[in-house]
Parts: structure tokens; C-alpha cells; sequence
């Protein structure tokens, strides 16, 4: 085993709003003293997954006597928390882990997942790749500070967007949002419960992530469709979905400022040299190729983000966080940093694009493991943009999202409709069906309110 060593790096924390909870950090770093041992403990982990995934011999313990039988609330009221909700908005992510304790059973739920991932026997392989690579998580979680901040920002921004929604949106107030996550409480269904426990009429299922994916919204809204129809009735609440938001003009904007803001950390002369790095959670290959809409929909995203800033800069569009032995997309952001150092490149500048907080992978990969030991090695200044956490621009384009979105009546996006052409997941069909057949009740619904509205003009 190796020696740890215990370091204490100066993490900057870009955002000067109220919400920040510091501007300089310091963070302890345990790690080996060897940063090659270090990349090839992390190529074993690989290779110990891909033991994992083709042994046949794994624990007996069943994936339901991993997962803790807790019911956990999620009251995250609006403003108006004491007015009945009109409309709730259902806020749905992955989710992460609060504290170390609750990494395995992160782990075992993503493992599990069948619309992220197919394994076969994956009820026993899932949680017992969850366990053994739970201790190697958890150790990054303890250098972030003991848990994603996923929740707290996801709450912030909630709270935020409820109060602009119910000024700027007031024939659909009140408005409450409810977080619903995939892997950790309060999950996607304990958020639907108290949605209708709460009588809410008119429900937006909202994705957190601005670019749709499979793995990530499709999961989500699978998870969701699974639920109200395990009910054996009809739900009480009209249902529309915001499935993707990549090009939305106000996500693009606070993306260009957070880069503007952090170009400007760069000395003046070196400023035009600097090489913006968007970087993205990878995908494997075999999704990419059943047709999922991801790649393309970052790249609509980073593109937006570039004619926002007016093509200041030279970019790149990079792919960070392959899991597994498998073949993913790439480059490979730890790859393309090397590649670029070895061109001469000194200074970076990585945004990360996918993902609306920050969690593990800008915390952890992008800042310590990218930004500071690769800066380190290559002896090049890497710096990171901040992620949207508690931006203004951000949060006030989210409920004009959402505004428009229950303006529009729409159900969904036309491109949620559509099949990936290769897909082989039953309940993705069901589920757009689903979403389909809630389009003519909002049309009903529609057509009943404009006509109440006209009878009582002419009363
Ligand atoms: C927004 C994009 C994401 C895509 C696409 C995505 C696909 C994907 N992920 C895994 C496996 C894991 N992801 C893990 C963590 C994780 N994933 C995302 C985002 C996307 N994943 C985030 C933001 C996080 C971190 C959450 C947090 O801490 O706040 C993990 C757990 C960490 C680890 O064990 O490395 C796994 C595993 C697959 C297989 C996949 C596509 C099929
Ligand atoms: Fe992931």
C-alpha cells in the first residue's frame, strides 16, 4: 500500500455573489506521492470493473437489502409555501452523494439503473461493482469537502426561480418547485408523491441537464413515466416535460459570462492565447451509436456559447469522466490537456458545459486532478470557469424557460417524440407515448380555461 501525503492546495471559487460560500478555499489533498502510481490506480480501477462486469460470481445480496427503506420528505417550497401550488415544477438530476456515508448507495441506484446502463445479471453485478468502488469515491468526495453541493445549489436555484416565475408568471402562480433525483433522496418518485399530495394542478417535469441524453433526462423521465403508471390511475396533476434546453439564449449568455469573467483572470498579454476547453461527461460508444442526441446537442451548446463571445478565442469540445474498460467519446479531457501542453499551449481555460452545478467532476477532476496536478506537471496555468450554481443570468433564464414553456402548451419538445434509431429500451417507447397522450389534455384544458375566460368577460 502507499504512503499518503497530505497537501493543502488554494482552490479559487470564481463567484463573488452572496451565495458563494468562500472565494478562497483550502482544501486538503490526500493523495499518493506519485501522481504516474496515482493514473495507474485509477487504470486498475478500470480494469477491476472490467473484472466486475464479466465475473458471474458475485454476491448473493440482493440490490433491495443494499438500498436503505427510508422515506425522506422534500419540502422545498416556493415563496409562497403557505398558498396552495398551482403549478409545480419537478426539478429532475442525478443527484450525489451529501456525505461519504451516502456514497455506496449513490453508487448501487446508478448502478442499477438500467436505462443508463445494461449489464447482463446486473441486479447482483451492479450493487457489487457499487461496493468495491465505493472506497475510491469516497476518498474524492472527502476532498471536496465529504459530499456533492448538488442539492444545496439545485435548491438555491429552485428557490430562485419560483419567486421571478411568480412575478413574471402570475396567472400560473402559485409555483413550487420540488427536486426529484435518480440516485439519492429525495428521489424522482418521492418528489411526485408530494406533488400530489400537495394538489398540484399543472406539473412541469423539468431536466436539469440543458443537453438530452439518454442516460441522463431519458433516465429520468423513464423513471418518472414508471411512476405514474405503477398508480393503477390516472395523475390528478397535468404533466409536461422540459426534455432539453441546450441552445436556450439566457443558458448561453450566463455560460459566456462565467467565461468572460475568467478569461479576464489571465494576464492581459496572455489573454488572446488562451484556449477555451469545454469539456462534457463522456458517453460510451455504444449509446453514441444507437443514435443518442447528446453529442451533438453539447456541441449546439458550446457553438451558441462561442458566437455569444464572438469567436474570442481558439476551442476545443473535450469529453472528461470515461467509467469503465469500454470504449467512450472522446478526446478524453486529461488526454487533450497533455496533447495541447505538449504543443507548446500554456494557458487553459476549462468550462465545464453539461452540467448546471458544480458536483465531483469540476470539484474534483476538473480542479484538482486537471487544473492543478496536470498545470503542475506540464508547468502550464490551468484555470476553470465557474459553474452556473448561483448565477443570476441563469437562474432568470430558467423560469423564462419555464414561462414560455407553459405559455407554448406544449408537452414536449418534437425531438422527445423520436426514438433513438437503435434504441432497444422498451419503456423510452412507452414513455414518449405517454407524454404524447398529455398533449390532448392540455389541449382540452386549454380550450375549457379560454372558454370560462370569455364567458366571464361577457358576464
Ligand atoms: C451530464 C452528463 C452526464 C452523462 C451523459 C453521464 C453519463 C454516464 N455516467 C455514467 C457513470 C457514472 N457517472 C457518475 C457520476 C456523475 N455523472 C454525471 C453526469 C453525467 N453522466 C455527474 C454530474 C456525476 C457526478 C455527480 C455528483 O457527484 O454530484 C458516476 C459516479 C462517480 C464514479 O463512480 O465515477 C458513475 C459511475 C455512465 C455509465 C454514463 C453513461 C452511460
Ligand atoms: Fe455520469
Amino acid at each position: 500500500m502507499k504512503g499518503l501525503v497530505t497537501r493543502y492546495l488554494h482552490v479559487k471559487y470564481q463567484s463573488p455573489t452572496p451565495y458563494s460560500s468562500r472565494d478562497i478555499a483550502q482544501v486538503k489533498v490526500l493523495s499518493t506521492d506519485d501522481d504516474n502510481d496515482d493514473n495507474d490506480n485509477d487504470n486498475d480501477d478500470d480494469d477491476d470493473d472490467a473484472e466486475a462486469l464479466t465475473c458471474r460470481s458475485f454476491l448473493n445480496q440482493s440490490s433491495e437489502t443494499m438500498l436503505p427503506n427510508l422515506s425522506y420528505g422534500c419540502r422545498h417550497s416556493s415563496s409562497e409555501s403557505s398558498r396552495q401550488p398551482k403549478t409545480g415544477i419537478l426539478m429532475m438530476n442525478m443527484g450525489g452523494p451529501e456525505t461519504v456515508d451516502d456514497v455506496q448507495p449513490f453508487l448501487n441506484r446508478l448502478f442499477l439503473d438500467r436505462d443508463l446502463m445494461q449489464m447482463p445479471a446486473q441486479s447482483t453485478l451492479g450493487p457489487a461493482i457499487a461496493k468495491r468502488r465505493t472506497p475510491r469515491i469516497q476518498e474524492q468526495y472527502r476532498q471536496i469537502g465529504g459530499g456533492s453541493p448538488i442539492k444545496k445549489w439545485t435548491e438555491l436555484q429552485g428557490k430562485e426561480m419560483v419567486k421571478i416565475l411568480d412575478q413574471i408568471s402570475p396567472e400560473t402562480a402559485p409555483h413550487k418547485f420540488y427536486v426529484g433525483f435518480r440516485y439519492v433522496h429525495p428521489l424522482t418518485e418521492e418528489a411526485i408523491d408530494e406533488m400530489e399530495r400537495d394538489g398540484v394542478e399543472r406539473g412541469v417535469a423539468f431536466t436539469q441537464y440543458p443537453q438530452y441524453s439518454c442516460a441522463t433526462t431519458g433516465s429520468s423521465i423513464n423513471a418518472w413515466y414508471r411512476h405514474i403508471n405503477s398508480k393503477g390511475e390516472p395523475s390528478k396533476i397535468s404533466w409536461s416535460c422540459i426534455d432539453r434546453w441546450p441552445t436556450h439564449p439566457g443558458l448561453v449568455k450566463a455560460f459566456a459570462e462565467n467565461i468572460r469573467e475568467e478569461l479576464e483572470r489571465f494576464p492581459e498579454e496572455k489573454r488572446n492565447d488562451v484556449i477555451i476547453l469545454f469539456s462534457a461527461h463522456s458517453l460510451p460508444l455504444k449509446a453514441v451509436n444507437r443514435g443518442d442526441p447528446y453529442p451533438a446537442e453539447v456541441g449546439s451548446t458550446v457553438l451558441r456559447v462561442m458566437e455569444e463571445l464572438g469567436h474570442c478565442n481558439p476551442y476545443r469540445l473535450v469529453w472528461q469522466s470515461k467509467v469503465g474498460p469500454l470504449p467512450w467519446l472522446g478526446p478524453q479531457t486529461d488526454e487533450a490537456i497533455e496533447g495541447l501542453a505538449k504543443q507548446g499551449k500554456e494557458n487553459l481555460l476549462l468550462v465545464p458545459i453539461a452540467f448546471t452545478s458544480d458536483h465531483i467532476e469540476t470539484l474534483f477532476e476538473l480542479d484538482l486532478e486537471y487544473a492543478h496536478e496536470l498545470g503542475a506537471k506540464h508547468k502550464i496555468n490551468i484555470r476553470r470557469a465557474a459553474s452556473m450554481n448561483d448565477s443570476k443570468t441563469f437562474i432568470q433564464a430558467q423560469a423564462d424557460l419555464v414561462k414560455s414553456h407553459l405559455e407554448s402548451n406544449q408537452a414536449c419538445s418534437r425531438q422527445l417524440l423520436l426514438r433513438c434509431p437503435m434504441c432497444t429500451n422498451a419503456t423510452c417507447g412507452k414513455a414518449k407515448e405517454f407524454i404524447g397522450s398529455q398533449q390532448e389534455l392540455l389541449d382540452t384544458l386549454k380550450a375549457q380555461s379560454q372558454a370560462d375566460k370569455k364567458m366571464k368577460a361577457q358576464a
